[in-house]
């Protein structure tokens, strides 16, 4: 079963994956993990961080709110085995960013107006014509974006290869993300969702995900 971890930059969904594969495999499940974009896996992986990170020949590409989408999308569809695979399993796989990645940011990018046909063309694109197999369940990890934020520049400033990439250094269009995915949670947008506050522990965490199975 995909296990989509969700949030915006800096939410800890990385740290809360490393908790939950401890927590998991000391109550006796076996876990793997994913994690989007695959930057190192070609082509799509180093296109996405060039875009992202800049690059002046993915400008065209940055500059659309759908064919960065696109960009996004078709590197998951570069994974479908793997996430067939795990989507068929009876383990729990964690996915660090899933489809509703896509929705929460692209939608975050647009007009308020122009956002419900975005989140729908989004999941035609992902799980109807790609074929991407809907997660059991995603995590929407909610932290304030002034931690979240405070905590990406840290990271960054500590780990040269996670320097601030566009969208984590735009500040008001992570605030439009954190809303964005209240709104996906709300709506049960393309799988269930279940929202874990910072005081979750991973213990606890990982117990709603194995009780959910
Ligand atoms: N619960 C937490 N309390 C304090 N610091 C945290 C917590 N979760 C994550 N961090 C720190 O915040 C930074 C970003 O966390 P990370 O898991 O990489 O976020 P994300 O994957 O959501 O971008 C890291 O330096 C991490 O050590
Ligand atoms: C996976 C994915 C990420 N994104 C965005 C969210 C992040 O701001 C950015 C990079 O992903 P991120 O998880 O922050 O990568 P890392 O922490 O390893 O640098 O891409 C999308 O817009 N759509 C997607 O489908």
């Amino acid at each position: 079963m995909i296990v989509a971890i969700e949030g915006i930059d800096g939410a800890g969904k990385n740290t809360l994956t490393r908790a939950l594969v401890t927590a998991l495999e000391t109550a006796g499940r076996r876990v793997g993990t994913l994690a989007f974009p695959r930057y190192a896996v070609a082509p799509l992986g180093p296109a996405v961080r060039a875009m992202l990170t800049g690059d002046q020949a993915l400008a065209p590409v940055a500059a659309s709110v759908r064919a960065s989408a696109l960009l996004f999308a078709l590197d998951r569809a570069n994974a479908r085995p793997e996430l067939a695979a795990a989507a068929a399993s009876d383990d729990v796989v964690l996915v660090d960013r899933y489809v509703a990645s896509n929705a929460a940011y692209g939608a975050a990018r647009l007009p308020a107006a122009e956002r419900p046909a975005f989140r729908d063309w989004v999941a035609a694109l992902e799980l109807g014509d790609l074929a991407l197999p809907r997660p059991g369940l995603q995590v929407l990890l909610r932290v304030p974006v002034e931690v979240a934020r405070a905590r990406a520049r840290s990271r960054a400033a500590a780990d040269a290869d996670r320097a601030i990439d566009r969208y984590e250094a735009d500040d008001a269009l992570q605030t439009r993300v954190a809303h964005e995915y209240e709104e996906l949670a709300r709506a049960a947008w393309a799988a269930p969702w279940r929202t874990v506050d910072p005081a979750e522990t991973a213990d606890a965490v990982g117990k709603i995900i194995s009780d959910l199975l």
